[in-house]
């Protein structure tokens, strides 16, 4: 039987991946992928169609094992410790979650006690988790919206709801699997800044933060990692690895870089040589 991890809340990086493989079906899908993320630092995890993001996603979630190598999640490693008591400190942004009852925003919140989609029958929140989860809805913009069904809310509301139920378990690292995909310019830059805010109002929280889009890159980013073919092409402070002739080689293609109060643009460009950071 697995025991149930005592956390280190300390000096111990968050999460810990060392030269990680992932086979899928006899074919690689990482090869020898090393990541470690700490306390305040939020990372960017940018790559084509197909490149590995959400696989590696999965495995910093504690939902999947590697094949190969070893994730460490706040010292404890993925295998040797009950998964599912770990993954009450990784709180995981899915736009795809799958809920189907017609749940007030309130509701959908608390799920993150439960890491569940549905409501747990019988279960009764407590006072403080009730207050906690109607801070959480005001955190993220949604005061107005707390007794709204979740059928009703526009995407960009609902993906503001599902950072809110992440965040329920107050866990040490939150992971966003393209969470302004789909979204309207409205919709994204909302949920920018409350991402933006987070890591103001949660400074205990490491995130990471997987997108196609620099656009989409919150300004308080500190770090990125490029995947290219299931590799890491660079890993590092964002300054050295969102560069013009990195990002070019990520995608397989020539591209400017542009940044302007924090946030980043790219435009095709002639030539990688043609960068400009600001
Ligand atoms: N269970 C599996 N069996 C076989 N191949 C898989 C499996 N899961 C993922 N793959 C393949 O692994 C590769 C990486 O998939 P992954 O979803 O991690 O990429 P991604 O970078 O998140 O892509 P996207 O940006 O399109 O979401 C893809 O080619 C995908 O088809």
């Amino acid at each position: 039987m697995s025991a149930e991890p005592t956390v280190d809340t300390g000096t111990l990086p968050v999460l810990c991946a060392r030269e990680v493989d992932v086979v899928r079906d006899g074919r690689p899908i990482l090869s020898e992928v090393s990541l470690t993320v700490r306390t305040g630092e939020h990372w960017a995890l940018l790559g084509a169609n197909g490149a590995g993001k959400s696989t590696l996603l999965g495995l910093l979630g504690a939902l999947t094992h590697p094949t190969r190598g070893t994730v460490d999640v706040l010292g404890h490693r993925l295998g040797r410790v009950d998964m599912r008591s770990l993954r009450a400190y990784v709180g995981h942004v899915d736009p795809r979650h799958g809920l189907r009852s017609p749940l007030k925003v309130r509701d959908v919140v608390l799920t993150g006690l439960t890491n569940s989609i549905e409501k747990v029958p019988r279960r009764r929140p407590t006072p403080d988790q009730l207050a906690t989860a109607d801070h959480l809805v005001g955190l993220l913009g949604l005061g107005h919206r707390r007794d709204a069904l979740w059928p009703t809310l526009s995407q960009g509301e609902r993906g503001r709801v599902l950072i809110a139920r992440a965040l329920m378990p107050k866990p040490r690292l939150l992971l966003l699997d393209e969470p302004a995909t789909g979204l309207d310019v409205a919709g994204r830059e909302q949920l920018i800044e409350r991402i933006d805010t987070l890591q103001q109002t949660h400074p205990e929280l490491a995130s990471v933060l997987v997108t196609h889009h620099l656009e989409e890159l919150p300004p308080g980013t500190t770090h990125a990692m490029l995947l290219r073919d299931g590799r890491c092409l660079a890993a590092g402070p964002v300054e050295e690895i969102l560069t013009g002739d990195l990002v070019s080689r990520c995608f397989d293609h020539p591209v400017r870089l542009f940044r302007d109060e924090g946030r980043w643009s790219v435009r095709t460009g002639r030539t990688a040589a043609a960068l400009r950071t600001g």
